[in-house]
């Protein structure tokens, strides 16, 4: 794409958001809080490097597809997600799985890990300039297929992941002391049953019981801060998840932790938009899974879909960026990786950008003084204003490729690297 057509597009872009009030280039500056921690688990399936061939099982949850060119190492994974790096605008983290560091050959069990598995993560992350995000592993693991995790009623298996999940908060923690930003450091447990359960209250309590002892030790949130991710039913679980929303948003108000809301969690006609500003009446932070769930958790790259814009919306019109941790969760193994990851990023921040171009005040005004077919009418039109011009321009401020442009990269990309593999 031509710059020069480019910067021509963004001045008349700019001229016509001028005329509603918008502010182009302050909108291009408040992208820079636009932080999006990428998810690792796209570049290999959620694989994970425990063993040589580890493979995502279990869980409730699937990546299918068998594109070639899948990463089989860290340093396969690190170039990846350079590659990916280099072709987004703006700002990321990277959000790391416990399955996912160095074992150096060695059988290195989930309640074994520590922080020397992930210094080399910390130092790369160092090199990038860039934040981590952690999560317990709570699946592809034998003692994870009863289908009881943390809420398991054996005892020895119950306390092997209350381990797990007390050494991925250290890791985390120390995460965020390397890196003067801290850790977000989910927990999500596939724990429920296909049929009909007696005992909800008794799986219940355990999960509270594991939860108190999992975060019993005191981690100062500029170092860690704990969330943890609620679920109506998974593959093999649709008639009952221990962890579901009513548990951990009750958990997370009594006890001060973070609720992350995965968009491919909720009954088909819920909003993750719509629950934001509900949480955040009551929590001081959530954590976002922006994800695009088709008839299941199906977990597809994420598009510039209705449900994605009405979660960037609601987080621009309320600025709730220093609150509300954006983090993506998808795995498409059917095309190429770095393409899905990319396009799916890219759809994020495209949400983000149009919500920041909304002129929310005038939206606003009417609102209030009852004047809905006006506000009806400019959410219309706002549809059809040249955002596409202001991405671009910011994909040419930010030095990476503007619009389509960044397929032939993706494609050079397989053609030099993925298909060696
Ligand atoms: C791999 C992720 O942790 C996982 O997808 C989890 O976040 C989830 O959404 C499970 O359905
Ligand atoms: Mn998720």
């Amino acid at each position: 794409m031509k710059i020069k057509r480019i910067e021509t597009a963004y001045e008349l872009a700019k001229e016509q958001y001028a005329e509603l009030g918008v502010d182009t280039d302050a909108v291009l500056e408040k992208m820079k809080e636009v932080v999006i921690s990428l998810h690792c688990w796209q570049t290999d399936d959620v694989g994970g490097f425990e063993t040589p061939d580890a493979s995502l099982s279990g869980g409730g949850i699937q990546a299918t597809g068998n594109y070639p060119g899948k990463a089989n190492s860290i340093e396969q994974m690190r170039q990846d997600l350079g590659k990916v790096m280099e072709l987004l605008p703006g700002k990321q983290r990277l959000n790391l799985h416990a399955t996912y560091g160095e074992f150096f050959g060695k059988k290195v069990d989930r309640d074994e890990i520590s922080v020397e598995n992930f210094q080399g993560w910390i130092d790369w992350a160092k090199e990038q300039k860039t934040g981590l995000d952690f999560n317990g592993t709570y699946f592809s693991h034998p003692k994870a297929d009863s289908g009881f995790t943390l809420s398991s009623k054996n005892e020895g298996i119950r306390q092997f992941w209350v381990e797990h999940m007390k050494r991925c908060r250290e890791i985390g923690a120390e995460m965020g002391k390397q890196l003067g930003t801290p850790c977000v450091h989910n927990t999500w447990i596939p724990d429920g049953m296909k049929d009909v359960p007696i005992d909800r209250n008794g799986y219940r309590a355990l999960l509270k019981k594991s939860l108190d002892e999992g975060y019993e030790k005191e981690v100062s949130k500029d170092y860690l801060k704990d969330a943890m991710e609620s679920k109506l039913f998974g593959i093999g679980a649709e008639s009952m998840t221990v962890g579901s929303h009513d548990f951990y948003l009750g958990y997370a108000i009594k006890n001060n932790k973070l609720i992350c809301l995965d968009n491919g969690h909720f009954h088909p006609t819920e909003q993750v938009g719509d629950k934001i500003s509900a949480c955040l009446q009551f929590v001081d932070e959530a954590l976002l899974h922006i994800t695009r769930p088709v008839r299941w958790d199906s977990d597809h790259v994420v598009t510039l879909n209705e449900e994605v814009q009405l979660i960037a919306s609601e987080i621009a019109r309320n600025n709730f960026f220093n609150r509300v941790n954006i983090g993506l969760d998808f795995f498409d193994a059917s095309i190429n990786r770095i393409g899905a990851y990319v396009t799916g990023t890219r759809a994020a921040q495209k949400a983000f950008l149009i919500a920041l171009l909304e002129p929310t005040k005038k939206l606003l005004e009417w609102e209030e003084n009852e004047h809905y077919f006006e506000r009806l009418a400019l959410l219309e039109e706002l549809k059809a204003k040249p955002f596409g011009a202001v991405w671009d321009y910011f994909c040419l401020l930010n030095d990476v490729p503007a619009g389509e442009n960044y397929i032939q990269e993706v494609q050079q990309y397989e053609k030099t690297v993925l298909s060696k593999r």
